[in-house]
């Protein structure tokens, strides 16, 4: 398996059709690390300080696994309380989940689930990473069970953005599972259920109409 990163400004975009595109979106409460983990991932740096995330940031980064070339959106967005529940457009067909906690702050643990039923009201099947950064603050905490992703059935990784442990795997997981997420027909279900709605309406408009008719008819309506 080989895989390198390349800014996409270096890429002709007009190379890569659509189906290699996918849409990656970050969750979890402020300063978990998920602008610290992004800047790991996609600049291979690090720095200590910087300002929260306003509202939103867009990364947009092409990887190559396997000779294929897939073109990721990564979306950053800040945690914060005044922000914590997302504008509709964050899900928006988005293909994978990162979600992330803090090992120093249980708080950011225990606000998992509120992060994950939103997550699951806006996209019911994308696969969801749970992310456990900060390890290198006390590598103990690895020994530490978190049962959250277990129990939700999700693949669930310890990695550290500052210093780097398994933040290239966990993204390189995302991509891929993003990518099967969006072979396997899981898009093709949003059509369906998109024209399922359209569908629905119809027949409701259809029935309604019959119904004052039959009220029509009713002797006994008053
Ligand atoms: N020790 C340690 N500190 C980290 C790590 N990742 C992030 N930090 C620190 O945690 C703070 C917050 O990191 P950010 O990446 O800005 O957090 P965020 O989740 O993007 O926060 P919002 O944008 O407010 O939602 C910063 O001071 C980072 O230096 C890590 O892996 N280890
Ligand atoms: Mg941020």
């Amino acid at each position: 398996q080989s895989e390198t990163r390349t800014p996409v400004s270096d890429l002709d975009l007009d190379k890569y059709d659509a189906d290699k595109q996918v849409k990656i979106i970050c969750l979890g409460d402020s300063a978990v690390g998920k602008s610290k983990l992004m800047e790991r991932f996609l600049m291979d740096g690090y720095r200590p300080q910087q300002l929260s995330t306003y509202a939103l940031t867009l990364y947009k980064y092409s990887s190559t696994i396997n000779g294929q070339t897939v073109l990721v959106d990564f979306w950053d967005t800040a945690g914060q309380e005044r922000f914590r529940s997302m504008h509709p457009s964050y899900y928006h067909k988005a293909h994978a989940c990162i979600m992330v906690f803090d090992v120093q702050r249980k708080i950011t643990y225990k606000n998992l689930p509120i992060w994950y039923k939103e997550l699951r009201e806006y996209r019911p099947e994308i696969p969801c990473l749970v992310v456990a950064n900060k390890i290198d603050a006390d590598t103990k905490v690895t020994q530490k069970n978190f049962s959250f992703a277990k129990k939700q059935g999700l693949p669930f990784y310890f990695v550290s953005a500052a210093d780097g442990t398994n933040v290239v795997k966990m993204f390189k997981d995302a991509v891929q599972m993003a990518l099967s997420y969006k072979r396997n027909s899981n898009d093709f279900m949003d059509e369906v259920m998109r024209e399922l709605e359209n569908f629905d309406l119809d027949t409701k408009e259809e029935s309604s109409d019959k119904d004052e008719e039959t009220q029509e008819g009713k002797p006994d309506s008053a």
